[in-house]
């Protein structure tokens, strides 16, 4: 891709990135010496009598090779792009600023804070950009009053908010990083009123929270506007049970301030909701009836904005007529708050959110990753050359918003519309809206808009556009990677699936990419095969790799130490640190070694009917004291004793057998230094957390005894049944 003119009216550039060359240089040689690799597994499978441990071998270099080649589709052509959102501002039109409606989706008022929705919220109402043309629409999965009544608050809020930070250029929208900020010492004594009326907000809120229901004796619902919302949380109200609420908490016909709308769309046992794909598509609804903005801004409750021009940073893209016509979202990174110094758990993902994503974007455009992504409303209604019209007209992207949002037929649609049988018998979730099937509903419907021809653009302004929430401890982050990996798998089985449909419609490179995540669940072959299979011919003085005299064995030395270059090199490219990726590959074998097989069973089960799948919210609420201190400090929690951590204490205890037996023979009995030993050398580097958490540690963060006796009893099995393939 050729860099754009610079001329004073381009409203953004591109460039491609200075190691596209030298990569795709190096990623010719790699590919020769995969192929001198799989030539040397077919001469041993046909000429040697090792059949078993060959094909094992062979399996796993399959799949290692095929990821290294997806992975290597998104290093041909990695591009950086800048917008000049001031010339936005200032061209002839500027001041049409078109509509923006924001989504935000909560799902539970204790695993995600009340508050925190609040903070989101009032952060992307006060950007910088007309308020009478943003409106904000909260989705509530977990229909609480707790929520409800927190936005209330919020509405109230932002009239002193909103005017206080356009007066004052405050960056930091959120009132919650804004207060808790430490240069406050110059501060004005508005802000200090303000401070102490956001306290007083939260505490209430808070209260209410801990109380677990809201009295009626509140200020705010006591009288006027709000009197008798809550008492729809009836009796015979669940979360799972429940018609509509659909509550107007500010609008934009009294005053000049964005509109505010509370969504908890029906729920019944008996009909599907679709996660937060369900959720989305009914917002989709609702807004097209009530405002119909062209640009949707979508964000999980957690992502509060952080940089107050950001929708003027997707305007430049979105408003380019040379571009816009097939352009069908602007993705921003995710980027999180509190992570720890070196990163221990990779919750960054760096890769996924900044690496690859530079990678995607000289291609097709980045995958959609669920939260901070501008879309064209038309991306949801068919290909860019084929408008599909939706079941009513007031749903259309076409159709004119143009009543006060209160007025009653307004109002009774947008309750129609949430209702949960609404979908029956229509095109969304299929052809129209988020796309349902899979729990990855972001990363599926980017691919089906990308099939369908639309493009993406990536976005990372120099000051981070949202910041939200990682989990911060060990079994939340392998749980949420197995939520991922059911969802991926998900994804490989339907119609539309990456590995066919998607080389068919996106060609080679964007289909390599889509298939980058979708086999990641299969890493779980090569990481069980190389942690278990040469340590365990080990023990029994039988070699699979190599020996160091045999050319052979450089080939191996180069494709290990070539692929860690280069995955190290991507990550300091893009401003990552030593230590930090070494943490990363380490979550790596990780994952592979526990999420990505949980994943695999779980799906299995899935298909044979014997569980249902499962949204397992990830927690944003940090309070446990312990286990923050361990985060903070880097220390490993394995804390709920989970049977996630079982292949991977077996691995790391096998591996550390082998080593120590590895020394024994090459100090004592003069064996060779061979691929074998120092592979467990490197697992036992790599594992030395996990067996301080077995032996040394006292807190509550060590590794369960449960998981320590059966991971040494599966060792023993594992040992003994070696002999009979082995000897
Ligand atoms: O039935 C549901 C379940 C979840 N959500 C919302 O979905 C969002 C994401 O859930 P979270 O538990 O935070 O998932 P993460 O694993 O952190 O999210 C990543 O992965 C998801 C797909 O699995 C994407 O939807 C997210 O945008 C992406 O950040 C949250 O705002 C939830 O409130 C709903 O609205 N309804
Ligand atoms: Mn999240």
């Amino acid at each position: 891709m050729r860099p754009q003119r610079k001329d004073s009216t381009t409203l953004h550039t591109c460039r491609p990135c200075l190691r596209t060359v030298p990569y795709r240089i190096y990623a010719v040689i790699h590919t020769c010496a995969i192929g001198a690799l799989m030539y040397h597994h077919a001469h041993s499978l046909v000429t040697e009598n090792t059949t078993l441990i060959t094909s094992l071998l062979l399996l796993s270099d399959v799949v290692l090779a095929f990821m290294w080649a997806t992975t290597t589709s998104l290093r041909l052509y990695p591009v950086h792009r800048f917008e000049y959102p001031e010339r936005y501002v200032a061209e002839p039109e500027g001041g049409q600023f078109p509509k923006l409606d924001v989504f935000i989706c909560t799902a539970d008022p204790y695993k995600e804070p009340p508050m925190m929705v609040v903070n989101t919220a009032l952060s992307v109402m006060a950007y910088d950009y007309p308020s009478d043309k943003i409106s904000v629409y909260v989705s509530d999965d977990g229909g609480s009053m707790l929520t409800l009544f927190a936005l209330i608050e919020a509405a109230k809020f932002c009239k002193h908010w909103l005017p206080f930070c356009k007066k004052n250029n405050v960056q930091d929208r959120s009132p919650e990083v804004f207060f808790s900020a430490k240069s406050s010492n110059s501060w004005m004594d508005e802000a200090e009123n303000l401070k102490m009326m956001y306290g007083d907000m939260k505490k209430r809120v808070e209260d209410v929270v801990n109380s677990g229901k809201v009295n009626d004796h509140h200020e705010s619902i006591k009288s006027g506007q709000f009197c008798g919302v809550f008492d729809l949380w009836a009796d015979k109200f669940t979360r799972h049970d429940h018609p509509t609420m659909i509550k107007v908490l500010q609008d934009n016909d009294t005053k000049i301030m964005p509109n505010l709308i509370y969504v908890s769309r029906e729920k019944r046992r008996s009909s599907p909701h679709h996660f937060k794909g369900g959720a989305l598509n009914t917002l989709l609804r609702v807004s097209s009836v009530m405002t119909n903005a062209p640009i949707i801004l979508t964000l999980d409750c957690d992502m509060y904005s952080n940089n107050p021009s950001t929708p003027l940073h997707a305007l430049c893209y979105l408003s380019d007529p040379k571009i816009s016509s097939c352009l069908g979202f602007v993705q921003f990174p995710q980027k999180f708050q509190e992570i720890n110094r070196n990163d221990n758990y990779a919750s960054e993902h760096k890769r996924a959110f900044d690496i690859n994503m530079v990678g995607y974007d000289g291609l097709m455009g980045p995958i959609h990753v669920g939260t901070g992504c501008f879309f064209n409303r038309r991306v949801f209604y068919g290909p860019p050359d084929n408008l599909i019209l939706p079941e009513i007209d007031e749903l259309g992207s076409n159709h004119i918003a143009d009543k006060p949002i209160l007025t009653r037929d307004v109002l009774a649609l947008a309750h129609d519309v949430a209702g949960c049988n609404y979908e029956q018998k229509t095109n969304w979730g299929s052809k129209i809206g988020f796309r349902y099937g899979s729990l990855v509903e972001d990363y599926y419907t980017g691919f089906n808009l990308h099939c369908e021809g639309w493009r993406s653009v990536f976005c990372s302004p120099k000051r981070v556009a949202f910041v939200g929430d990682s989990p911060k401890c060990l079994t939340d982050v392998l749980v949420q990677q197995m939520r991922w990996s059911v969802g991926l798998l998900e994804m490989l089985f339907l119609k539309y699936s990456p590995l066919t449909y998607g080389f068919k419609s996106l060609g080679l490179l964007m289909g390599l990419g889509y298939c980058h995540y979708v086999l990641w669940p299969f890493r779980s072959i090569p990481l069980i095969v190389y942690g278990l299979l040469p340590q365990l011919a080990m023990l029994y003085g039988v070699s699979v790799f190599p020996k160091t005299l045999d050319p052979w064995f450089w080939l191996y030395i180069f494709l290990f130490f070539g692929a860690y270059a280069q995955d190290l090199s991507d990550f300091l490219l893009e401003g990552g640190t030593y230590r930090k990726w070494w943490n990363d590959q380490r979550m790596w074998m990780i994952k592979g070694l526990s999420s990505f097989v949980f994943g695999c069973i779980e799906f299995t089960l899935n298909i044979l009917n014997l569980s249902t799948p499962e949204f397992n919210l990830t927690s944003k609420a940090n309070d446990d004291d312990e286990q923050r201190k361990r985060y903070e400090e880097e220390i490993f929690d394995f804390s709920s004793s989970s049977s996630m951590f079982l292949p991977l204490t077996t691995v790391a205890i096998m591996n550390l057998l082998a080593f120590v037996w590895g020394l024994y023979s090459l100090f004592l009995c003069g064996g060779g230094l061979g691929i074998e030993l120092m592979l467990a050398g490197f697992a036992v580097v790599n594992c030395l957390p996990i067996y301080e958490a077995m032996v040394l540690r006292k807190d509550d963060g060590k590794l369960p005894k449960r998981v320590c006796f059966s991971a040494g009893i599966l060792t023993l099995v594992l040992i003994v049944s070696g002999y009979f393939f082995l000897k």
